[in-house]
């Protein structure tokens, strides 16, 4: 009998076929597990393995290109870390077997890893992947990855490593289904770079056996066990549909009765910008400059970091632009930057974005003199916006070092509830404002965005935090200062209507999403949003507004969602 699980969809489309589950069999070396006595031979032998683990990520790195490239990079870091190379050597001192030395030093890293935020704790599949890797050779079992198959079929693991990711055969795999990892994670953006149907953060997952007949929605989250043929059938209509309604769908943002929304690109990099052209983004509303930080001893120089951002720029004539000033905290830590002495115990909380630049003005002022140099020239406009802005000090205190640095157009980004409810005079120095609604859900409802346990209250359709997107919504409508929303909630098509009728002014998302929720737009009136927006915040819980929504928004139906 047909059995549905619901996950969160991260890459849209729909996989039908026999499941093959990813085992990761690398048995663990037993407590205790000693080496012969020859403890230099056994620390090269550990090194070794540690070594051609990391040679065999890049050169997977090197097939995959792009950006999975990026990432398999990062993991062969992670098995040349020579803090874990000579923790391991102490380990086979001692008398560890190598196996079991990796084994030991890996663990105390995950275990750092998993405490320190959310970027961090999301790369612990990245380790335990390298960790298996090393393990396998060393004991000299198979090395985990994707079961081959001759015939295409639908992969389910409890998590997937980027590194099996990238080389997913998009002709093979029909989809895939992961219990945990979330829409931020590796895999995730991997999944989406291949255009492969995907869910993810799907509870039960763990019980559908091999062989099994699963039917993945990567849209809809939804996942059916042994789907009789009409389900199939219907789920494919839809999804041909709602592709095609979405192609037919052209131009600049806009309700159905004319109102613009103008409907950007969220990017990590230059590598982004083919996606979000062929996808039609009029802009970009949210350029993550971290991740040219990230994995490196040095601050990117200025010629660097100036060729990224003209890049960017330059593919945008006549558009905006929006750059966000690194967002770099215990969650996603840069070696360069100096850090006060200490754990914290809540990163999330902690000395991150703009409460780290505050720290390392330095820092901030050579990306913004690099932002302005890459504008000069261009024709598109630029505009710098600060992450975890908390009230009017810190927004005054931005604008002013953008100011400095040559850059007139400086947002900050509403996150942070205090500021969210205080926009009204952000305004003031602000100006313009962008929600970002991955961190204004957490911080609203007091949930760690990597705790799949809290996943009910990551949820920005909890009226509470819709609540917060009106207030400042009606700030920013009241001092006439754009507002935007560049958090996940933007790239959801009945979300983005709610969002319009909460006065939101743009939207920004994965370049995948614009489609959707440009014929979502396109399908509904200004008024439409504005009563579906009324009756979401009416609504007493997260699924009574969504609900409620979907009521007032009969386009979205034609859409097949
Ligand atoms: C867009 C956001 O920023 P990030 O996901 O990078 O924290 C957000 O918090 O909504
Ligand atoms: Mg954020």
């Amino acid at each position: 009998m047909a059995r549905t699980l619901t996950g969160v969809g991260v890459s849209p489309g729909v996989g039908h076929g026999p499941v093959l589950r990813l085992h990761r069999s690398v048995p663990e070396p037993p407590e205790g597990h000693q080496h012969s006595g020859d403890a230099d031979a056994e620390s090269r032998r550990a090194l070794r393995a540690l070594e051609e683990t990391a040679r065999d990520l890049d050169d997977r790195g090197e097939r995959a290109g792009g950006h999975a490239r990026e990432v398999l990079t990062a993991q062969a870091l992670m098995a040349r870390d020579p803090t874990l190379g000579d923790d391991v050597r102490r380990r086979v001192g001692e008398g560890a077997s190598a196996a079991r030395a990796v084994s030991e030093a890996m663990a105390v890293y995950r275990g750092m890893l998993a405490t320190a935020g959310e970027y961090m704790a999301a790369r612990v599949a990245d380790l335990d992947d390298v960790r298996d890797r090393a393990v396998a050779r060393l004991l000299g079992v198979t090395v985990p990855g994707v079961p081959e198959s001759t015939n295409p079929f639908v992969l389910v693991a409890n998590d997937l490593a980027p590194a099996d990711t990238a080389l997913l055969d998009p002709d093979m795999v029909l989809g895939f289904v992961t219990r945990e990892g979330g829409p931020t994670s590796h895999t995730a953006i991997l999944a989406r770079a291949l255009g492969l149907p995907a869910v993810v953060a799907c509870p039960g997952a763990e019980t559908i056996p091999d062989g099994a007949s699963l039917l993945v929605d990567g849209a809809t989250g939804e996942v059916v066990r042994d789907p009789r043929p009409p389900a199939v059938a219907r789920v494919r209509a839809r999804t041909r549909e709602r592709d095609s309604v979405a192609a037919e769908t052209t131009g600049p943002g806009r309700t159905a009765d004319g109102h613009p929304v103008p409907l950007l690109a969220n990017i990590g990099g230059p590598d982004d910008l083919p996606s979000a052209l062929r996808n039609g983004a009029e802009g970009v509303g949210l350029y993550r400059t971290e991740l040219l930080f990230l994995d490196r001893a040095d601050s990117p120089s200025h010629d660097e970091q100036v060729a990224a951002y003209r890049a960017v720029l330059e593919a945008f004539p006549g558009g905006t632009v929006t750059v966000r000033t690194l967002d770099a905290g215990a969650d996603k830590p840069l070696e360069f930057l100096s850090r006060p002495q200490g754990a914290e115990p809540n990163p999330a909380l902690g000395l991150r974005g703009l409460r780290m630049l505050r720290h390392a003005p330095g820092t901030l002022a050579a990306q913004l003199r690099a932002l302005a140099e890459a504008a000069r020239g261009t024709e598109a406009e630029l505009g710098v916006m600060a992450p975890m802005v908390t009230d009017v000090a810190d927004t005054e205190w931005f604008v002013a070092a953008a100011a400095e640095a040559g850059v007139s157009h400086a947002g900050v980004m509403l996150e942070v509830p205090a500021a969210a409810l205080r926009a009204r005079h952000l305004a003031e120095a602000a100006e313009f404002f962008s929600i970002g609604t991955n961190d204004l859900t957490q911080y609203a409802c007091a949930a760690d965005r990597e705790i799949s346990a809290l996943g009910a209250f990551q949820d920005p359709w909890q009226p509470g935090v819709l609540d917060l997107v009106a207030t400042a919504a009606r700030a920013a409508t009241a001092t006439g200062r754009p507002c935007g929303v560049c958090g996940e909630a933007a790239g959801d098509p009945m979300l983005s209507c709610v969002l319009v009728g909460l006065g939101v002014t743009s939207l920004s998302m994965g370049a995948f999403a614009l489609p959707l929720v440009r014929a979502a737009l396109a399908r509904t009136t200004h008024d439409q949003c504005r009563e579906a927006a009324a009756a979401a915040l009416d609504a007493r819980d997260a699924r009574a507004a969504k609900h409620a929504a979907r009521e007032r928004l009969p386009g979205i139906a034609s859409l097949g969602l």
